[in-house]
C-alpha cells in the first residue's frame, strides 16, 4: 500500500514534522498533496495535511496506522501552498501546521459538514431531459451520481462516497468543471445560498401568443408573462423580486409554470458581500509617458511569464492603481490570475469599487470584516476559477489560484502586513517567495517604499530579493504635490497661543470653510504619552546607546530603554532648556473634535477613530458622507492617511507630527516620513491646488523637512546612514525572542541561559561579536531586559534581541536554543516566542 506523509495537528513541538500513514485502497483516488485528512493519532483522530506521497509496498510496516477519511473531496492546499508552507515554516520558525492552517479561511478550521450539490452547467442547472444531449459522453457513473444528487438535493460527502465507492476520479471531475459543486453547511446570517430565479420557458414569439389566451380570471398570470417579456434581455431574475414587483403570490407563479410557459431554477449564490451594489465600470485610461514606461517594462515580465520582482515608487497620485489595474488585465487575457494585497485599513469600498469597477464579479474580496461565511465563499470563488483576481489584506497572498500570474503589495512599507501572531509571517516577503516558486511577476507599490525594499533594489544584494526599482515622480494629473507649511509649535508657545491649532491653521480652516472646500486633519495618536516631552524646547530623552526614545515608568518614576535595558530617573526640568514645561503629551480625537467645535461654531466635523467605526460599514459610510460633502472636516487616525482620493480635499492639517518620531522603535523616523507624505498626498489630487499645515515641536527633524519638500530621496540617504552607523536593518536583520513565565525568579533564569546559550553556541560558530568588529558574517545579541509590556495576562515577560548579518543560520540558532531549553527545563510554563524581522519592537 502506498504511503502519505502528514502534518498533524496537535500543538505541540513534538509532532512538527511529517507522520507516515497507509493509504486505505478505497481512499487512493482521494489523497493528492495538500488534501485535508482525518488520522489516528494516539488515542484520538486529528486532522492533518498530506504533504508528500509515497508509493511502492509498505503493507507490512508494523505499527503503522491508516488514513480514515479524507475531509474534502477536492485539496484546499495545492503542492505550491504546501511548499510555501514547509518555506514558512523555517523563515519565521514557526511549525508547519501553523503556516498551513493560516492559508485557509475559518470556516475550514471548524467541524462544519460538507456538503456536494448540483451546480451550475453554463449558467443554469440541467432540467432532467435536457442532461443526456448534455453529457453525450459521460459515462453512465457520471448520470448516476448526478442523478444521486439531484434526487437528495444537498448530499453529505459521506452519503456520497458510500453510495459511489469507486468513483472518486469522476466526481473529482466533475467538480473542476462544476457540474457539482462543495460548500459547507456554515450558519451565516449574513446570506443565503440558494436563490430562486424566474425564466421564460418559451421563446418570446410564443409567448406572445399566448398572451391572447388569458381569461379574466388568469389576469395576473398575463401581467407576469407580459413584465418577462418586457425583462426578457434580463432574464432570468429574481423570483423575490418579481414577486415584489408585480405584487403576486407564487400561486399565480405556479399556474404559469404548470402552463410550462416559464421555469423556476434554483441557483446558488455566494454570499456576497458586495451583491445588489452597481460598481461603476471604469476602462482603461490612456497612460502618462511616466505610466506607459513603467507599464511597458512590467508588461514584458508578465508576457514571459517570468519571475521578476518590481519596485514601483511613485509619489501620491502619479496612478500607480491605474498600473496595476492594467498589468492585472496583461496578465488575466493570458488565463493566469492576479492577486493585490493591500492593507487592511486602506482596504476602503473606494478601493475595492476601483477593481470591481474594471474586473466585474471576477473580482474576490477578502478582509477581517467579511463573515466567516462570506470570506469562505470568496475563497470558493478563487479555487472554483469563478474569480480572476483577488484583492485582499494579508492573508489573501495564499489565495488559492491554481496559475497565478502576478502580485501586486500596494503601500509595500506599511507595518500590518506583518503578522504580529503565529505565524508571524510577512506578506510582502510571502508574496516574493510564492511568485518565485509560480514564475509570477510581483509589483511592490509605494509612495515611500520600506528602506528594506528600497535598499534592496539599490543595492542588488539583499538576502530576501533584489527588486528592479521603477519611479514614477510626477502625479498623473500633471498637478503640483501640495505645498507643505512646518509650524514650530514651541514659538507658538512662546507667543502666547496654548490652544492646539497654531494661528496658520487655524486660518487655513477658515479659508476652507468659506471656500467650502475640505479638511483632512489627522492626529497621530501612535506613541502618544509613552515618553516625556519639553513643551518649550521639543526636548525629548532618548537612549544614550540605541538612539530611541526612553519610555517613562510611572511606578519607577524612571524612564527605560527597551532594547538595552538603560535607566535613568525621570526630569522634573528640561536638562536642554530648563523650562518646567517637560511632561507627557496626549490628546484624544474627541478632545479636538470639541476644540473645533468651541473655535468654528457650524463646522461640520465627521470623526473616525477606532471608536467610531467598530460597526461593519461604518467606515464606509463615514467616507461617504465625506464624499458627499456632508461634512467639511474629516478628522482622524492613521485611516485617514492612506488611499482617498477626494476632489474637493485642499487642506490638510497635522495636529502633531512628531509623537510616532519618539516612539521606542528604530522605524520611528521612517514611519513618521511615510505617514507625513501620504496625508500630504490626500490634498490637491484633482483640479484644485492643495496646501499642508504640519504642527511640530522638532521642525529641525530630517523627517519632517525632507517629508516637508517631498524629498524621499534625501530622507533615504540620512536614514540610511543612520541605520548602518547603529546597524539596525537594513544594515543587518533582527530577531526578537519574548519569553514568558509566570513566576518572576524562574523566568529572570531562564532568559539569562537562553542569552549565554546563544552567544556561547554562536562563539563555537565564530559568529558572535559586535557588528562592528566583525566583516561579514555576524551576531549580536542585546539583553535580556524586561519587555515593554512586561507583565501580560498574569506572565513576566523578558525579551532579547539578536542582530544579525550575512549568511549564517541565525534563525535555526534561536530556534534550536529555544528547543533546546523547553526540552531541558522540562516546565510547562515556560513560553518562548520568536519573531524573526520583527515590525514592532514594542
Ligand atoms: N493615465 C491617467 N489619465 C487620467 N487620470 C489618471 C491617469 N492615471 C491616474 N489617473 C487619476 O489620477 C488620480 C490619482 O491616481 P491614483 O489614485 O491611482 O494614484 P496613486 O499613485 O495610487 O496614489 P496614492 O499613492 O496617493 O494612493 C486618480 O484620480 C486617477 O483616476
Ligand atoms: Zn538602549
Amino acid at each position: 500500500m502506498d504511503i502519505a506523509k502528514v502534518i498533524v495537528d496537535v500543538p505541540v513541538r513534538s509532532t512538527d514534522r511529517p507522520f507516515d500513514y497507509l493509504i486505505p485502497e478505497s481512499l487512493k483516488l482521494w489523497i493528492e498533496v495538500g488534501s485535508r485528512v482525518a488520522v489516528p493519532f494516539g488515542h484520538r483522530t486529528v486532522q492533518g495535511f498530506v504533504v508528500s506521497l509515497e508509493s511502492g509496498d509498505h503493507g507490512t510496516i508494523p505499527g503503522l496506522k491508516a488514513i480514515q477519511e479524507v475531509l474534502d473531496l477536492l485539496p484546499p492546499l495545492s503542492p505550491e501552498l504546501v511548499e510555501l508552507g514547509d518555506w514558512m515554516s523555517q523563515r519565521y520558525a514557526c511549525r508547519r501546521i501553523s503556516a498551513l492552517q493560516a492559508m485557509l479561511p475559518t470556516a475550514l478550521k471548524g467541524k462544519a459538514e460538507r456538503l456536494i450539490s448540483l451546480g451550475e452547467v453554463e449558467g443554469t442547472i440541467a432540467p432532467e431531459d435536457e442532461l443526456f444531449p448534455m453529457f453525450p459522453n459521460s459515462d453512465p457513473e457520471e448520470l448516476g451520481i448526478t442523478d444521486f444528487v439531484r434526487r437528495n438535493g444537498e448530499v453529505s460527502m459521506k452519503q456520497l462516497t458510500r453510495n459511489f465507492p469507486e468513483a472518486a476520479e469522476t466526481v473529482k471531475f466533475m467538480l473542476r468543471r462544476g457540474v457539482l459543486v462543495e460548500s459547507q453547511s456554515i450558519k451565516d446570517k449574513m446570506g443565503k445560498k440558494k436563490l430562486k430565479t424566474v425564466e421564460l420557458a418559451i421563446d418570446v414569439a410564443s409567448a406572445r401568443e399566448m398572451l391572447g389566451s388569458f381569461s379574466g380570471r388568469s389576469a395576473r398570470q398575463k401581467e407576469l408573462l407580459t413584465f418577462l417579456i418586457e425583462m426578457e434581455a434580463i432574464l432570468p431574475l429574481p423570483l423575490k423580486e418579481v414577486l415584489a414587483v408585480l405584487q403576486i403570490s407564487a400561486g399565480t407563479v405556479k399556474a404559469l409554470e404548470e402552463k410550462g410557459c416559464i421555469e423556476i431554477n434554483e441557483v446558488e449564490v455566494y454570499r456576497d458581500p458586495y451583491r445588489g451594489r452597481d460598481f461603476k465600470p471604469s476602462l482603461p485610461l490612456p497612460l502618462t509617458v511616466e505610466q506607459e514606461a513603467v507599464y511597458a517594462r512590467i508588461a514584458r515580465t508578465v508576457d514571459e511569464q517570468s519571475h521578476e520582482v518590481f519596485l514601483l515608487h511613485g509619489v501620491t497620485g502619479s496612478g500607480k492603481t491605474e498600473i496595476y489595474l492594467q498589468c492585472i488585465q496583461r496578465c488575466v487575457n493570458q488565463g493566469r490570475q492576479a492577486v493585490v494585497l493591500v492593507p487592511e485599513i486602506a482596504l476602503t469600498p473606494q478601493m475595492v469599487e476601483r477593481f470591481k469597477g474594471r474586473f466585474g464579479s471576477g473580482v474576490a474580496v477578502m478582509h477581517s470584516r467579511l463573515s466567516v461565511g462570506e470570506r469562505y465563499d470568496e475563497w470558493r470563488k478563487i479555487r472554483e476559477g469563478k474569480a480572476m483576481v483577488a484583492v485582499g489584506a494579508r492573508s489573501a497572498v495564499f489565495a488559492p489560484f491554481a496559475n497565478l500570474g502576478l502580485i501586486i503589495v500596494d503601500e509595500e512599507h506599511e507595518s500590518s502586513y506583518k503578522q504580529e501572531e503565529n505565524p508571524k509571517y510577512h506578506a510582502r516577503d510571502v508574496a516574493v517567495r510564492r511568485a518565485e516558486q509560480g514564475g509570477a511577476a510581483v509589483i511592490l507599490g509605494s509612495a515611500t517604499p520600506s528602506l528594506e525594499s528600497y535598499h534592496a533594489a539599490r543595492a542588488q544584494s539583499d538576502i530576501h530579493f533584489s527588486p528592479v526599482l521603477l519611479e514614477m515622480p510626477s502625479r498623473a494629473l500633471g498637478n503640483e504635490l501640495p505645498k507643505v507649511h512646518v509650524v514650530d509649535m514651541r514659538d507658538e508657545l512662546k507667543e502666547g497661543n496654548r490652544s492646539m491649532f497654531s494661528r496658520r491653521l487655524h486660518a487655513a480652516l477658515l479659508e476652507r470653510l468659506e471656500r467650502k472646500e475640505q479638511t483632512v486633519l489627522l492626529l497621530n495618536r501612535r506613541g502618544f504619552s509613552t515618553f516625556v516631552m519639553c513643551r518649550s524646547c521639543g526636548f525629548v530623552a532618548g537612549c544614550p546607546e540605541c538612539d530611541i526614545s526612553l519610555t517613562y515608568h510611572s511606578r519607577s518614576d524612571n524612564l527605560r530603554c527597551h532594547y538595552c535595558g538603560h535607566a535613568e530617573p525621570a526630569p522634573k526640568v528640561c536638562p536642554e532648556c530648563g523650562s518646567e514645561h517637560i511632561r507627557f503629551f496626549g490628546t484624544g480625537t474627541q478632545r479636538v473634535e470639541e476644540e473645533l467645535g468651541k473655535l468654528f461654531p457650524g463646522m461640520r466635523v465627521i470623526r473616525m477613530d477606532v471608536d467610531t467605526t467598530t460597526e461593519k460599514g461604518s467606515h464606509e459610510k463615514l467616507l461617504n458622507l465625506f464624499r458627499d460633502k456632508k461634512a467639511d472636516v474629516l478628522l482622524g487616525t492613521q485611516m485617514v492617511a492612506k488611499g482617498l482620493d477626494f476632489p474637493d480635499v485642499t487642506l490638510v492639517g497635522v495636529i502633531t507630527a512628531d509623537s510616532a518620531l519618539n516612539l521606542p522603535d528604530f522605524r520611528a523616523a521612517e514611519k513618521t516620513f511615510q505617514l507625513l507624505t501620504q496625508v500630504a498626498g490626500r490634498a490637491g489630487r484633482h483640479q484644485l491646488p492643495g496646501e499642508v499645515v504640519v504642527q511640530s515641536y522638532t521642525p529641525e527633524h530630517y523627517s519632517i523637512i525632507h517629508a516637508s519638500t517631498h524629498d524621499y530621496n534625501s530622507f533615504v540617504r540620512e536614514e540610511l546612514q543612520h541605520r548602518k552607523g547603529l546597524h539596525y536593518p537594513p544594515y543587518c536583520r533582527l530577531i526578537l525572542v519574548t519569553l514568558s513565565h509566570e513566576q518572576l525568579p524562574v523566568l529572570l533564569r531562564m532568559a539569562e541561559n537562553y542569552a549565554l546559550n546563544i552567544q556561547g553556541k554562536a562563539r563555537q560558530l565564530r559568529w558572535y561579536g559586535s557588528l562592528d568588529k566583525l566583516s561579514t558574517d555576524a551576531l549580536d545579541l542585546l539583553g535580556p531586559v524586561a519587555s515593554p509590556m512586561p507583565r501580560l495576562k498574569g506572565r513576566y515577560r523578558f525579551q532579547c534581541i539578536i542582530k544579525w548579518r550575512g549568511s549564517i543560520d541565525a534563525i535555526g540558532l534561536a530556534r534550536e536554543v529555544a528547543e533546546a531549553l523547553e526540552d531541558s527545563v522540562r516546565d510547562k510554563d515556560l513560553q518562548i516566542s520568536i519573531d524573526v524581522d520583527p515590525q514592532m519592537l514594542m
